[in-house]
């Protein structure tokens, strides 16, 4: 295959910094950061607390702009886009997984999984059917109807799984997913990745503190003090 040939990167940092400033003191967290980050994989990132991983999410997922450098995701160079532009590309490409799951307390299961789709011109039919399938494939055609505070932590995380995917994105970005689940949960959860990524050729970002997590990505980068090592 000719170099011309290979597919676009689902992300390339390029010289990415990010230094924050709390009234006059300047903070750097993230320093000369080179990522490429090949479509269709499942990449880890792991470091001590405040090493910037969060930060590197937030910029991989166009929450925060860089201070210094390019970051181009899903063939768009995110610093082109205004607000609008970019909410509109995060709905269409990113689905996000929390470590406490975020999902609204007072919704159901389905509603909850449904939200990302009102944003959509789909019918209302159309989205009960992207929405059974999403449950469907998180294991939880059964638990519809019930509501965050009646599901345990591992389903809770699955929920906001089906979430994440329901409006079909390239790219899922997670941030510590299976930090507030038993082994068994956690298990499930990363079993689940693994069929995003295998069977339905999702591009995986996580974080994790966790090694068995770490373990099931093709590639584990490590931040220290805002260097990729
Ligand atoms: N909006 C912000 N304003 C100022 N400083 C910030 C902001 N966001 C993050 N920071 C600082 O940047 C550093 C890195 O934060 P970040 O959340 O990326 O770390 P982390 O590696 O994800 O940590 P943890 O593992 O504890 O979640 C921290 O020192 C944090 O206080």
């Amino acid at each position: 295959m000719s170099q011309d040939a290979r597919p676009v990167p689902m992300v390339r940092l390029q010289g990415v910094s990010k230094t924050y400033r709390r009234g006059t003191v300047e903070v750097p967290v993230l320093a000369a950061v080179d990522l490429t980050i090949d479509t269709g994989a499942f990449e880890a990132f792991m470091g001590p607390s405040g090493s910037g991983k969060s930060t590197l999410l937030n910029l991989i997922s166009g929450l925060d702009k860089p201070t210094t450098g390019t970051a181009e995701v899903a063939g768009r160079d995110l610093a082109q886009m205004d607000d609008r532009e970019l909410s509109d590309w995060r709905a269409a490409h990113v689905g996000f997984v929390f470590q406490l799951y975020n999902l609204i307390p007072v919704l159901t299961a389905a509603e909850n999984v449904e939200l990302p789709l009102l944003l959509t011109p789909l019918t209302r039919g159309e989205r009960r059917r992207h929405v059974a399938a999403a449950l469907e494939l998180v294991g939880l055609p059964h638990r519809v109807g019930h509501r965050p505070p009646q599901l345990s932590g591992g389903e809770q995380q699955r929920v906001a799984i089906a979430r994440a995917i329901v409006s079909d994105p390239d790219l899922i970005i997670a941030d510590e997913p299976t930090g507030d689940l038993d082994r068994k949960a956690a298990e499930a959860v990363l079993d689940l990745f693994g069929v995003l990524h295998r069977e339905l050729h999702k591009t995986l970002v996580m974080v994790t503190h966790d090694p068995h997590a770490a373990e099931r990505a093709g590639r584990v980068h490590h931040l220290d003090k805002g260097v990729l090592q």
